[in-house]
């Protein structure tokens, strides 16, 4: 009997642990038990509780937020929390997890318990006021794992931003009610220009990928000659030559955010402070058409504002790694301290298209290396006719399915319109660079390799322009140049 007995006993009693499990498990009453067993730990605990802000007093990004916000929404446990929202991501399949607000994720860390909230105080008309993640850890936990824990999530955030296949494009918002105002609305960034899509000289296209990439290794020489490592580059040439694809390229390249600065929607100097202060390390920060902005009189922004901000003076102070870029269809009517070296590092000029530029739209656009029209092209390119690569590539788009009726309707648009966007007369290009040699910096390398002193580490204009000379490119050739001012090596 007594042997029937403990058989029973070990069948049933298995037999009802599973069917408690399974019920816990099916009617989330689990759930209600963890956060009973949650709730009595954290009367028996103290706790204390660190603040994440976005934006500190005055106004300034706060590098950590963007950081520990990485991380919160990576956290499997993102999954569990009572509100999640949920995103599309770049591919249509994607779809991204992001905590709400005042939403509360937990996180384990070397055994400890730790709770994040996201907390969002907005004000009474709506505008979002302050965000921050406010952390709470147990203080008998505090000692031993804070220090890590941090540590961790800076790990943990510049892996996911190296993995990061999402880039994102900033609009500034129009000024703000109360200063501590996100000034910037984000959207993701889908441009799909790469440096291969751009046609552009191949030698002139391999030096600004050389410079892009000095740029980011060179951190340490920046600090060490107190500079804010940045670099300024200007975009200038006529309309539909590829100024604003490069932007794209080049962010697609660096895989860096894009903040697009509306400078009719900057109301004036300390704004335009404030909206720098809230870009983020690793960003393009991009104004596009200066002269017209600044020939119409259409921004609130001083001379004076704009120098600053170019300097950089701004943006030493609030994390770094930017890259500023500046558009204009012609350099004639700007002030030339705006153009002096340190402002713009690098001028890249973007002319019309020649037969070069021509022949690598045909291969993008049609899959055509070579056709028995080409020399047709060539010859009329030869004669100074000449249109922008926009032009030429919404020619190629339409007619697609048939190269030659393609390559036909190029021609005679080259025939009948080749002065288009011209200024004085066939063939001439808008191009100030076609006359005047164009100058180089070394390359960021190459100072480096210098002692501590800039002057020292530079060699004279005469040296440079030897050792360069064999990569001037004549703009009427080229589809752009690669145009450093000279003022940085003759300071
Ligand atoms: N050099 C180029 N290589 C490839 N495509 C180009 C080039 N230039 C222009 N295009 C094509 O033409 C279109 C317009 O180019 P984009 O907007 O970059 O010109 P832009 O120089 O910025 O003109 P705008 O001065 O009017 O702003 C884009 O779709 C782009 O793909
Ligand atoms: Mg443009």
């Amino acid at each position: 009997m007594l042997v029937v007995n403990i058989l029973l006993i070990l069948f049933f009693v298995p037999c009802f642990l599973f069917l408690v499990r399974f019920i816990l498990y099916r009617t989330a009453l689990i759930l209600v038990l963890r956060k009973w067993v949650n709730w009595v730990d954290d009367r028996i605990h103290v706790h204390q509780y660190l603040k994440v802000a976005e934006l500190s007093e005055n106004g300034q990004n706060n590098e950590f937020y963007r950081r520990v916000f990485l991380y919160i929404n990576s956290l499997p446990s993102i999954e569990d929390s009572n509100f999640t929202n949920l995103f599309s991501g770049k591919k249509s399949t994607d779809i991204i997890l992001s905590l709400d607000d005042n939403q509360v994720i937990q996180d384990e860390f070397l055994g400890a318990r730790v709770d994040w909230v996201n907390k969002v105080e907005r004000f009474d008309h709506g505008g979002v006021c302050n965000r921050s993640f406010l952390l709470r850890i147990k203080k008998k936990d505090k000692r031993r794992t804070l220090r890590p824990y941090l540590q961790h999530i800076h790990t943990v955030s510049d892996d996911i931003e190296q993995r990061r296949s999402e880039l994102k494009l900033f609009i500034n918002n129009g000024p703000p009610e109360n200063p501590l105002n996100r000034r910037w609305r984000s959207v993701p960034f889908t441009h799909h220009s790469t440096l291969d899509t751009i046609a552009m000289d191949a030698d002139l296209k391999n030096k600004v990928k050389s410079d892009l990439e000095n740029f980011i290794k060179s951190q340490n020489y920046y600090h060490k000659m107190g500079r804010a490592w940045k670099r300024n580059y200007l975009l200038y040439g006529p309309s539909g030559t590829g100024k604003s694809s490069f932007i794209g390229a080049m962010a697609n390249f660096l895989n860096y955010d894009v903040y697009d600065i509306d400078l009719s929607r900057v109301s004036d100097d300390s704004d335009l402070k404030l909206l720098l202060l809230q870009t983020s390390s690793r960003s393009l920060i991009v104004i596009e058409d200066l002269d017209r902005l600044i020939d119409e009189k259409l921004t609130t922004t001083t001379l004076s504002g704009l120098l600053n901000f170019m300097d950089g003076i701004v943006n030493s102070c609030c994390g770094d790694e930017k890259i500023m870029v500046f558009t204009m269809n012609s350099k004639e009517q700007i002030d030339p301290a705006m153009l002096r070296p340190g402002r713009i590092d690098v001028h890249i000029h973007f002319p019309f298209c020649d037969f070069n530029s021509f022949k690598y739209l045909a291969n993008n656009y049609l899959g055509v290396k070579e056709h028995k029209l080409f020399p047709q092209v060539e010859e009329i390119f030869h004669s100074g006719a000449t249109m922008s690569p926009a032009a030429i590539g919404e020619l190629m788009i339409v007619n697609r399915s048939s190269p030659s009726r393609a390559l036909k309707s190029v021609i005679t648009a080259l025939q009948s319109n080749g002065t288009e966007g011209k200024i004085g007369g066939k063939g001439k290009r808008l191009s100030d660079s076609a006359s005047s040699p164009l100058r180089l910096e070394p390359p960021p390398h190459a100072v480096e390799t210098g002692g501590t002193n800039w002057k020292d580490s530079v060699p004279g204009a005469k040296e440079v322009r030897k050792l360069y000379g064999l990569l001037r490119l004549k703009s009427c050739k080229s589809p752009s140049s690669f145009d450093h001012d000279p003022g940085m090596i003759e300071r």
